[in-house]
């Protein structure tokens, strides 16, 4: 399996964001988590990325355990994840951005940077090659130049994903690629997903937005109240009691918690 969680539990004090959750996503899928607010998707995606340890369970990618591993580590074993659009430096160019962004979330040479070393220049202009070829992927190279400041929200969401792009992952976690953006982006933001996984990437994505979900998933699995309700096709989801229950709003029984498909 391309990335395994197993029992994965977070406890924040008192309150359980995470309670004994699987999941498994196969290579080249586009996996979605959905689920209420405040159902635990991105405290899960924060544990698979290391940017918080869990209470317990394991997290395994492409056969190595990396649960408790810091998020540098894991980016390195590649698995890249994007951050809101209000990680962006917003006076910075997008160029700048997806340069400085990568060097500050995968790599520890802070202050090579700083002082400019030798092996730092050269650095530097692999990485601007690098981002380069992102922007390009994700078609912003005319706008390398341009601040954040100054462009579109859905520009800025291509812009996060060039973030991940430029760790080189196999695996990308999306947090809510498409939220704020007019349903025409959103089909564009979709289309550059899909795009990613022709190129042979590997896509696990937290979104709101269920007709881009139920036509861009291969899976879905569904949390609600830090637990999984249910997992499956697209299908088997829209149809699936125990989801249409949580999304009513109306609580579900304690029993119906742990149901799948
Ligand atoms: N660092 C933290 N400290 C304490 N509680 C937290 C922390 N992070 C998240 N929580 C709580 O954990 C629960 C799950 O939050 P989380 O953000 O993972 O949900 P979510 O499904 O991503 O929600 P949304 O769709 O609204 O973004 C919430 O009750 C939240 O208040």
């Amino acid at each position: 399996m391309f990335l395994k969680v197993e029992q994965l539990t977070k406890r924040f004090g008192g309150l359980t964001a995470n309670h004994n959750n699987d999941l498994e996503v196969h290579k080249g899928h586009i996996h979605a988590i959905i689920g209420p607010n405040g159902a635990g998707k991105t405290t899960f995606f924060n544990l698979i990325s290391g940017f918080q340890p869990p209470t317990s369970g394991t997290i395994t990618f492409k056969g190595t355990d990396i649960t408790g591993m810091p998020p540098n580590k894991i980016a390195e074993r590649g698995i890249a994840r994007t951050f809101q659009t209000t990680h962006l430096f917003e006076k910075a160019t997008v160029l700048d951005n997806v340069m400085i962004g990568n060097r500050l979330r995968t790599q520890s040479g802070f202050w090579d940077a700083i002082f400019r070393t030798r092996r730092e220049r050269r650095e530097e202009k692999e990485s601007l090659n690098k981002a380069y070829k992102v922007l390009e992927f994700v078609g912003l190279p005319h706008l390398a130049d341009e601040p954040i400041a100054g462009i579109t929200q859905e520009q800025k969401k291509r812009v996060a994903f060039a973030l991940a792009l430029a760790t080189e992952p196999e695996l990308v976690l999306l947090d809510e690629p498409a939220a704020g953006v007019n349903s025409g982006e959103t089909d564009g933001l979709a289309a550059l997903i899909k795009k990613m996984t022709k190129r042979g990437l590997t896509v696990c994505l937290i979104e709101h937005k269920m007709a881009m979900i139920m036509s861009l998933a291969d899976r879905i699995t569904v949390l609600n109240q830090g637990e999984r309700i249910a997992e499956g096709t697209p299908k088997e989801i829209q149809n699936h009691p125990a989801v249409i229950e949580a999304y009513l709003g109306g609580g579900q029984p304690e029993s119906s918690r742990t149901e799948t498909v």
